[in-house]
């Protein structure tokens, strides 16, 4: 057909209509079709009852081969099979059969079910455990949306009695299981309902970021891997049931299996990491040795004569042994930009080095009007060039002190005594005139800035591999330190582990606040993807906190 048109679906379809099975149940479905349409009627209803007569009445006369020989037909399974389909077809009887109950049934087991669920390929969805008092086998959960669920027949708590009639009694979870795995088709369970109100409330919708790599194959704490959930870092879980404290129950929220699986809880995974912590005295890592780089950036571009400016602030506000909080799971809403309405910060961080002037620079060359950055202030004397509001805020240093102490700043510095700081309000500014503001903070900031006024939209720009950075980065420059402020040197093979380093231990602690990685490799690219990004977050409906939904 022509519109087939990769060569694997040719394959595919090729080799699935020349499947001898197929041609044979197309043979059969012809058949069918062809008596269904003469409507025949069954000649007798019982066909195995009057098989095993006649075999009864023959076993006595055993005299001629061909008797034998009918007997022995008679007796294979596949004409017993037969016989067994040829009559529930002519009595039209297509219910299962439910075992007959036994009739020495004590008082005690009035409330025993049987009930019967055929099984498929699909597990059950349920998990058991044993009652370590009285030894019995209890059903611990059911996976939301799985087959048990669905049937509606088994319930937490219930005690499972028989599984195709072998009592589980005194026996362990992991036979009963066995039991269960071996046995296929039609299950039999003989339940002893468990005797409570069962909680009927539907379960609100959450939906959680996954903060942290997860895989149940790696988790012994864990009652049940099969039923665990793995997921990644940034992916969206949907939480379905939270009953349990330590296991909640959830599923990926692209996945089309409505059946959900199990993930440690919040509190657990928190009580888990604090542990862990303890256990190893982590320290908080120190980021990168070139202190203050990020105040740095943050004001060079602002900057209209790029010779004088080209200096080195000290960070007062350098909280660089802070630790981000256990990142666990974040709950968050679906959210798109309004047109009209403010846009969400974007916020972009990496090493010293690593291109973050380089790409805002190329930003706010590709569309002025859209994109702007914050002008900051500064505590210095006005220069004769220079003007307020332009380059910088020129302000008081006893202003400048009153707003630290106020909590104006997103970040603040020190240089040569003089303070330099981005303020809240200049974030503000930019966003009111109704433009994308890219902000480069020190990681430590972000935090200050996630609120529903903000709603950063973070992005980590992460180099490339050294021998890449040692390809592309020729001919980059860096600004070189405070004995020499006017001048740039190149980049050094010290600089470019540097930068690997302190990108790898961003990522590690504070990796679950990037919304977006980008590497640095190729300019072109990245800053082809980095633009691409941003205009995804303006247009496109994602997930944000929650909590960033209403303000
Ligand atoms: N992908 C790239 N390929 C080649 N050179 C690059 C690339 N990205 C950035 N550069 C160059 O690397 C140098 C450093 O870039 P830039 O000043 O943008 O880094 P930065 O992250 O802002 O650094 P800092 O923290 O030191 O301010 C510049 O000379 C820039 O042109």
């Amino acid at each position: 057909q022509p519109h087939v048109q990769s060569p694997e679906d040719h394959y595919f379809l090729h080799n699935m209509f020349g499947e001898k099975s197929l041609h044979s149940l197309v043979k059969i479905h012809e058949k069918l079709k062809h008596y269904e349409d003469r409507s025949p009627t069954p000649v007798v209803n019982s066909a195995e009852t009057l098989v095993s007569d006649l075999a009864n009445d023959l076993q006595s006369k055993m005299v001629s081969v061909e008797i034998r020989e009918l007997l022995k037909l008679l007796s294979k399974p596949h004409v017993k099979s037969l016989l067994s389909v040829h009559d529930t077809v002519a009595q039209g009887s297509y219910d299962p059969e439910l075992p007959p109950l036994p009739d020495d049934m004590g008082d005690e087991e009035d409330s025993v079910k049987i009930i019967r669920l055929v099984k498929n390929k699909e597990p059950l969805g349920a998990t058991i455990k044993r009652d370590d008092r009285t030894g019995a086998i209890i059903v611990a959960r059911i996976m939301k949306g799985g087959a048990a669920d669905r049937s509606g027949l088994i319930h937490v708590g219930d005690e499972l009695k028989e599984v195709n009639g072998t009592p589980v009694d005194g026996k362990k979870p992991e036979e009963v299981i066995l039991i269960l795995s071996e046995s296929e088709g039609a299950i039999t369970f003989k339940i002893a309902p468990a005797v409570k109100d069962e909680p009927s409330t539907k379960e609100p919708k959450m939906f959680v970021r996954a903060l942290f790599d997860y895989d149940p194959q790696d988790d012994r704490a864990i009652p049940c891997k099969e039923a665990g959930v793995s997921f990644r870092r940034g992916d969206i879980l949907q939480v379905m049931c939270q009953d349990d404290g330590t296991w909640w129950q959830a599923r990926h929220h692209t996945d089309a299996n409505p059946r959900a699986g199990l993930i440690p809880s919040k509190q657990f995974q928190e009580r888990r990491f604090a542990q862990r912590q303890s256990a190893t005295l982590l320290q908080p890592q120190k980021i990168s040795s070139r202190r203050s780089s990020a105040l740095r950036r943050s004001f060079r571009l602002s900057r209209r004569d790029k010779k004088t400016n080209k200096s080195m602030y000290e960070c007062k506000k350098s909280d660089l042994y802070d630790t981000a909080d256990v990142p666990t799971y974040e709950e968050v809403a679906s959210y798109q930009r309004q047109s009209g309405t403010k846009h969400r910060l974007v916020v972009l961080v990496g090493p010293t080095g690593v291109g973050l002037n380089e790409l805002k620079r190329k930003l706010l060359i590709s569309d002025p009007q859209h994109f702007g950055l914050t002008i900051p202030h500064t505590s210095r004397q006005k220069r004769m060039q220079e003007s307020d509001g332009v380059e910088y805020h020129f302000i008081s240093r006893h202003l400048f002190e009153a707003d630290i102490h106020n909590n104006k700043f997103v970040e603040y510095g020190e240089y040569k005594g003089h303070y330099y700081g981005t303020s809240l309000e200049s974030v503000r500014s930019v966003l009111s005139k109704n433009k994308v503001c890219l902000l480069d903070v020190q990681l430590h900031t972000i935090k200050h800035l996630r609120s529903a006024e903000f709603k950063p939209f973070v992005v980590f720009v992460k180099p490339p591999s050294i021998e890449r950075l040692r390809e592309t980065r020729k001919n980059a420059k860096i600004i070189s330190s405070k004995e020499d402020k006017n001048s740039a040197k190149a980049l050094t093979e010290e600089d470019f582990q540097e930068m690997i380093s302190a990108a790898r231990q961003m990522e590690a602690q504070y990796g679950h606040l990037f919304e977006k990685v980008i590497v640095n490799d190729d300019l072109t690219t990245a800053f082809a993807q980095l633009r691409e990004a941003l205009k995804k977050v303006e247009a496109e409906t994602h997930w944000i906190p929650v909590s960033w939904t209403h303000s």
